[in-house]
């Protein structure tokens, strides 16, 4: 057929088909938008994003968790609530009869399906986890104005050692702007609060002296996880020097157990133990021992609830010191190092499958080889005793392990 002898059908047809290459090619450039605000945006932003709060209904929730339901019981806003250890520390101080209140940004370093069953489960026992940023000073001066909280648990951070090489701003943006922004607000507070908040073994970084004692310097950190935590040590410093907050700064020895993280090594060797796939267990120069103060979590609570329970009032007021106030730092670990590598032999006893174990030089990624606390200080002051062994420990994390992503169907979408 001679096309041309329908001049007009024929522009038609071009008209169309470049109508919708238009329309294709405006696609593909809005996907590319999307895409690259997704994820080329900064963390810190994103985290921002706060569902929405405020309004007489919002308030009675968060009033109603507050409420202290015992004699000389606190008034503790958790921050970082849907996190591991938030999740124990909310539940436990619940339980005793102090009024809880969790604040977290269920940000997506791991899976957030994860910290809403643990805000589901903190729902049950009548803990109202808000959802927001601690950077957010508005949220935070509204949750005092509304409680005129006793105690803060300040567990809200971006953790994790070896992520800090690909996500360093999200660090800053949580360990060191977070706190400061939690700290302005509560130095402002007619009646300031006492804070505990959770430090890390990391500060003793490339230290050699075993066990680490608080009396060590810890100049030498590793990464820059380690640097903001021990930058949030100094910072606690001078909001205790200037404003006569008290605070407790804790430090915590590889905290593992039931509802734990799964970036941790504990929690993804099981994944890939159960699935097959090969693990990477680090060792030192000349096969020297890479090796962890594993701490359980049930002893953790208890040093955190001794810490709030030791901790005395803050002196200041409306922004203004009125005395020198307490400030403390302690070591919450277990006391007794175990090798990486028996780790993963106790993980294949409890699963009773063989690892496929990939030994291969620690990587220069921010990790230590070794980390051994000294806990005398906080046995002393806290109270503090660890009870649980590793071996005690994995069992009662592989029980949950098995449990939660078998009952609901849920996936181990480990990292
Ligand atoms: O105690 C602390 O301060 C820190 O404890 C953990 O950090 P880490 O001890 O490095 O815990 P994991 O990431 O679970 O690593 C445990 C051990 O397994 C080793 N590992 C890790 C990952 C891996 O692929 N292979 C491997 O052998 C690490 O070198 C380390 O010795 C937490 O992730 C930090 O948030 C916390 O602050």
């Amino acid at each position: 057929m001679d096309k041309s002898a329908y001049p007009y059908h024929g522009g038609r047809l071009r008209w169309h088909s470049s109508l919708a290459k238009l329309t294709f090619w405006s696609f593909v450039f809005i996907g590319i938008i999307f895409i690259f605000f997704r994820f080329h945006s900064d963390p810190s932003r994103r985290s921002l994003r706060t569902s929405s709060w405020g309004g007489p209904a919002w308030e009675k929730k968060v009033q109603t968790s507050a409420r202290i339901r015992s004699r000389n019981g606190f008034s503790v806003l958790v921050t970082g609530a849907a996190g591991f250890v938030g999740t124990h520390v909310s539940a436990a101080l619940k339980r005793r009869g102090d009024g809880v209140l969790g604040l977290d940004n269920f940000n997506d370093y791991y899976d957030p399906t994860l910290k809403r069953a643990r805000q589901e489960l903190l729902e049950r026992s009548g803990v109202f986890i808000v959802e927001g940023d601690i950077n957010d000073a508005a949220l935070l001066k509204k949750l005092f104005q509304v409680v005129p909280f006793t105690h803060v648990m300040h567990l809200a951070a971006q953790a994790g050692v070896r992520y800090a090489m690909q996500n360093p701003s999200s660090y800053v943006h949580s360990n060191v702007a977070g706190f400061v922004s939690l700290l302005e607000v509560c130095k402002e507070a007619t009646s300031q609060p006492a804070i505990v908040w959770a430090s890390s073994s990391s500060v003793y970084g490339l230290n050699t002296k075993v066990p680490f004692s608080e009396k060590d310097k810890t100049d030498q950190p590793a990464s820059l996880y380690a640097a903001t935590k021990k930058a949030g040590e100094e910072i606690a410093h001078t909001y205790n020097h200037i404003y006569g907050l008290s605070l407790t700064g804790l430090r915590f020895f590889t905290v593992y157990g039931p509802w734990g993280r799964p970036d941790m090594a504990y929690f993804f060797f099981t994944k890939d133990i159960l699935n097959g796939k090969s693990i990477p267990i680090f060792e030192g120069e000349n096969h020297g021992t890479v090796a962890r103060d594993f701490t359980y979590i049930d002893d953790i609570v208890k040093g955190c609830l001794g810490a709030l329970d030791t901790a005395q009032k803050s002196t200041g007021s409306g922004g203004k010191k009125k005395g020198p106030a307490q400030l403390r730092v302690f070591n919450l670990g277990n006391t007794s190092p175990v090798p990486v590598t028996n780790l993963v032999t106790i993980l294949e006893r409890i699963l009773k499958v063989k690892a496929k174990r990939n030994v291969m030089k620690l990587p220069r990624n921010g990790d230590v080889q070794f980390t051994h606390a000294n806990i005398s200080l906080a046995h002393r002051e806290l109270g503090y005793k660890p009870t649980t062994d590793l071996q005690a420990g994995l069992k009662k994390f592989v029980r949950w392990y098995l449990n939660y992503y078998s009952a609901a169907g849920k996936k181990a979408d480990a990292r």
